[in-house]
């Protein structure tokens, strides 16, 4: 008899996902291989930043005090009796009545307090002795770029979890590290099932179609920062997709399989899952496309049976393989992001259960818009090149109308969210 499944509501479906503890391992990258990797350390500031009292400008370095009586019609002159660049230091305390030329960046001579930019003095040469005159006064501090005013020493710059971008990159180079500790990236197998699936160089023929899925999946893997293995075709045979599941599954972190998990004769997974005795967490849920989506434990190993359906199978990925990547790599806002945006076409059609609409995205008058990003079935793939969000429409609701603001998961922000379930 056919096997009544029982659908259970998105957000339980998540938490069944992410109760199962994952690995959670680090190690040392170089910093030029860190992009997009995890920090698995807070990052602290070793020392202040800048690291001393420095010129923002090319000029001259004075003791503010001497330019005290300087104006228009009383020019103050200064002996130059150095210059230093950036990286240079001042081999001399600086005197009353004198000045060092110093470029942007060089370390503020002893003594000095001000810096005349070089386009406010006049600057020349006499017996072979430098000189520059000002005609006003600069006043403590003018012109100073302090010792730790980016950062002071001890501030926390980044918690553990952070995402590096390139602006990280530039901190940890700040602080010298030129290996980092990140989170390793799990390894994720995926496996396209189904008798009728082509590979790539195939010619189509009666009946088949390309495997898309697979594809699809290697960059919503790396996407999301972890590590893809191609796996390749499995046709609808028991035997055969028993043995390559249990193989690669003691090979990976987790295993995706595409295809096979809904009721049909050919839909094997069910029973793969059974005779590996792998704990199913569900294999239905309130939300469309994917309702047949199925994850399963078997040894620590999480199995996700994601729907041969493209658009189902995309979606299936993002909301509940993504959230436990960000967690096995200590990320603690692991969900897709969560926005508000305002629907710029109808969407007619009754929501018996949540519906992920794949979406594009748009800006006019600062405000952001929403609207289906092409053809909406579970079975679409078109629609798929597009989409850069999902729009949340909740099960129990009716159609919704232009102008409707609605809930928008992010799927190309690296933000993420704690938790966008109610
Ligand atoms: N009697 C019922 N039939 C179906 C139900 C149901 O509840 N009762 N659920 C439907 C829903 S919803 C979905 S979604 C699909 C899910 O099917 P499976 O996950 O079992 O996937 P398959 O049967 O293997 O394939 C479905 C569809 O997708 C195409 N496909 C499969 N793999 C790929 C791939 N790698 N690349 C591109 N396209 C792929 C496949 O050819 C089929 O057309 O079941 C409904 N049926
Ligand atoms: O699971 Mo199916 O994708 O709901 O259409
Ligand atoms: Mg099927």
């Amino acid at each position: 008899m056919l096997e009544k499944r029982t659908p259970i509501p998105v957000s339980e479906a998540v938490k069944k996902v992410m109760s199962i503890p994952q690995k959670q391992k680090t190690e040392q990258v170089h910093l030029h291989k860190a992009y997009r990797r995890t920090l698995a350390e807070d990052l602290i500031a070793k020392h202040p930043v800048p690291p001393f009292d420095r010129s923002p400008y090319d000029g001259f370095a004075i003791r503010s005090q001497d330019s005290s009586e300087a104006s228009r019609d009383n020019p103050i002159t200064f002996q130059v009796i150095e210059t230093i660049g950036a990286g240079s230091v001042c081999s001399r305390e600086v005197q009353s009545g004198e000045a060092v030329r110093i470029m942007t960046g060089a370390m503020l001579p002893k003594n000095c307090d001000a810096i005349v930019m070089l386009e406010l003095a006049h600057a020349f040469s006499e017996n072979e002795t430098n000189y520059m005159t000002i005609k006003r006064e600069f006043p403590a501090g003018h012109n100073i770029s302090y010792q730790g005013e980016d950062v002071a020493t001890g501030t926390i710059l980044l918690k553990k979890g952070t995402v590096i971008n390139p602006g990280t990159a530039a901190l940890l180079a700040t602080f010298g590290y030129e290996y980092v500790t990140v989170a390793k990236q799990p390894t994720i197998g995926v496996f396209a099932t189904g008798s009728e699936l082509l590979d790539l160089g195939d010619p189509l023929e009666p009946g088949k179609i390309r495997n898309s899925n697979t594809h699809m999946l290697l960059a919503q893997i790396e996407r999301a920062g972890a590590i893809p293995y191609y796996m390749g075709n499995l046709p609808d045979e028991f035997d055969l997709c028993y043995n390559r599941v249990k193989e690669a599954a003691e090979q990976v972190d987790m295993l995706i399989t595409t295809g096979g998990v809904s009721v049909g004769d050919f839909d094997l997974l069910p029973e793969v899952y059974a005779k590996l005795e792998a704990e199913v967490l569900f294999n239905k849920i309130a939300m469309r496309p994917g309702s047949v989506t199925t994850v399963a434990v078997w040894q620590d190993t999480l199995l996700f049976g994601l729907s041969g359906n493209p658009s189902a199978c995309y979606v299936g990925f993002e909301v509940f393989v993504k959230p436990v990547i960000g967690t096995s790599m200590l990320q603690t806002k692991p969900h897709l992001q969560k926005v508000k945006a305002t629907l710029i076409e109808p969407v007619p059609k009754a929501n018996p259960f949540t519906r992920f609409v794949r979406c594009a995205l748009s800006y006019s008058n600062d405000q952001l818009q929403v609207a289906p990003s092409g053809f909406n079935k579970s079975s679409a793939v078109s629609s798929l090149a597009k989409t850069v969000a999902f729009m949340v429409l909740p099960g129990g609701t009716r159609g919704y109308t232009t102008g409707d603001l609605v809930d928008v998961l992010l799927l190309e922000s690296s933000e993420g969210s704690e938790w966008p379930w109610e």
